[in-house]
């Protein structure tokens, strides 16, 4: 079978920092791949790739059938299909957690209102937050609003998630309740590529764990990180 994401040989720079030196990594459906490493190793940047949120210089990228490197890309179908979500959260204030997770649904895949209030129910009850439906995003604490970041996009039905170091903005205790929204969905089978600093998380949750250094990565098994070719340097990495 056809992985879900395919990665051959990306590259991409930005000006003379070239960020992306030869990526490569699939993701077969229903699998999660964690991304660890430094901070500037080019993590995130390989993750906004897959979502054409990048463009990348050289190399392909496969997601759900859309060749994503190609200029005549169907962006808005590649986005049907790909959910990304940010350590920010991005909620509208202005809007209740129905309202922030009916939007795109009702803007973006014509959902009516009726319809799209139902999947609503659905995703925020998936993630522990119905009773929140009426409330404002001010009214709850970070980790309930990165909750309803993630319902908002699961309302959409994506075939693979994306996080970008959606805890890193969260206390332990707060972050704790997103990772549980993020294993419930591994054990449901979706596809999930998580860019991460909880490296307990990511050993435990991925089928495998990719760590990247200065550009490249090395690619291992949950417990199997020292077979990367710069062990100690790996070494050091995960000691801290
Ligand atoms: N839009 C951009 N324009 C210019 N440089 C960028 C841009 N985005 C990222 N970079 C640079 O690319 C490099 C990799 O950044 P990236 O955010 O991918 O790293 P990261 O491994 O995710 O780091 P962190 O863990 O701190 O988020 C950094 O040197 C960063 O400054």
């Amino acid at each position: 079978m056809k992985p879900v994401v395919e990665l051959k040989d990306v590259h991409k720079r930005f000006g003379s920092n070239q960020v992306l030196k030869g990526v490569s990594f699939a993701i077969p459906k229903g699998e999660v791949v964690a991304i660890i490493g430094k901070s500037g190793s080019g993590k995130s940047t390989a993750l906004r790739c897959i979502d054409r949120l990048e463009i990348i210089d050289s190399g392909t990228i496969h997601v759900c059938g859309h060749a994503v490197h190609d200029p005549g890309l169907d962006i808005r179908s590649l986005r049907k299909d790909v959910g990304i979500v940010f350590q920010s959260y991005n909620l509208f204030p202005h809007l209740t957690v129905e309202q922030n997770v009916t939007l795109a649904l009702k803007a973006v895949k014509g959902q009516p209102t009726g319809q799209a209030r139902v999947i609503a129910e659905r995703t925020l009850r998936q993630v522990g937050l119905l009773e929140k439906a009426q409330a404002y995003p001010e009214q709850l604490s970070g980790g309930q609003q990165q909750r309803v970041a993630i319902a908002r996009s699961l309302a959409m039905e994506p075939q693979v998630m994306l996080f970008d170091e959606v805890t890193s903005a969260l206390d332990p205790q707060l972050t704790g309740e997103v990772l549980r929204v993020i294993e419930a969905l591994a054990e449901g089978g979706m596809t999930m590529v998580l860019v991460t600093h909880e490296m307990d998380f990511a050993a435990r949750l991925a089928d495998t764990v990719i760590y990247m250094h200065e550009g490249r990565v090395w690619e291992t098994g949950p417990g199997s990180m020292l077979q990367a070719p710069q062990t100690a340097e790996l070494r050091e990495f995960l000691s801290h």
